[in-house]
């Protein structure tokens, strides 16, 4: 695979490195080296980042809130995200430019499409913060939405396990790996590393889903060659 461009759904608990909570700062350090030694082999890469570092909004719930408020939370986490990703890669050396579908124009430019699509042409890595901007969505969702308007042809999932599975591998130590399965099969077998809403849309756009571990370094530029351990949801 030699894609021209990419959405990456990065993983918000992948940023918390072993504490499980937060921004870990060596852990930050070392992913913003992978995404900008991919960027500088000439892929388009936009990343919609998750919050499960900071807030899931069905966490809220168990507090008393409720949902829009609990959702609230949990798309400024993913802002919050979005910025420290955006100094940690560029620092690694490649120009970004964090973008939040949540308007908050003094701490970062509010999403617009053709915007997003500028600085992709420019060579920027485009750090989508705010999910979809609307609760009761994930920002598996509003990857597959932004991986779709920004005519991406691969949504890379850089998560926590190395593909997917017939169950969660974190919870049934007999889980089987697959290596390849279509999107009708993801959902009829209700998957749940990704939710259904965003393997519908990526079914429905035609987009190559590719489920990767991020722990492990140089996995984001080796999924880009074709190479590395992954699995691919296809149509
Ligand atoms: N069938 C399955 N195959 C693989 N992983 C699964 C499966 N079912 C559940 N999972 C779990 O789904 C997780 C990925 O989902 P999720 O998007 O919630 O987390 P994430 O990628 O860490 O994102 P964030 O932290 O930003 O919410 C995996 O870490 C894995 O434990
Ligand atoms: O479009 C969206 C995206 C996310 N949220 C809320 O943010 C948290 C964190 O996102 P994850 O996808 O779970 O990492 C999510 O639980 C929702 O509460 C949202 O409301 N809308």
């Amino acid at each position: 695979m030699r894609p021209k461009r990419v959405l990456v759904k990065l993983s918000g608990e992948a940023l918390a490195g072993a504490s499980g909570n937060g921004l870990d700062g060596a852990t930050l350090t070392a992913l913003a080296a992978d995404i900008s030694a991919a960027a500088r082999e000439g892929v388009e890469i936009g990343i919609v980042v998750g919050g499960g570092n900071f807030f899931r909004g069905v966490q809220g719930l168990n507090k008393g809130l409720d949902r829009t408020s609990a959702d609230s939370i949990g798309m400024l986490g993913t802002v919050m995200n979005a910025l420290a990703l955006e100094h940690a890669i560029e620092t690694a050396g490649a120009p970004a430019r964090a973008m939040s579908a949540v308007p908050m124009p003094s701490l970062c430019e509010s999403y617009a499409r053709k915007r997003a699509l500028d600085h992709l042409s420019n060579g920027k890595v485009v750090i989508l913060g705010g999910g979809t901007g609307n609760p009761y969505f994930t920002t598996d969702t509003g990857a597959a939405l932004r991986a779709a308007e920004l005519d991406c042809s691969h949504l890379l999932k850089a998560t926590q396990v190395d593909g997917v599975y017939t169950a969660d591998p974190k919870k049934d130590p007999d889980a089987v790996r697959f290596d390849r399965l279509t999107h009708v099969e993801a959902i009829t077998r209700d998957l749940k590393v990704m939710d259904t809403a965003a393997f519908a849309l990526a079914r429905d756009a035609g987009l190559t889903i590719v489920v990767f571990s991020i722990a492990e370094p140089g996995m984001l530029a080796a999924v880009l060659r074709g190479e590395g351990r992954a699995t691919y949801v296809t149509p």
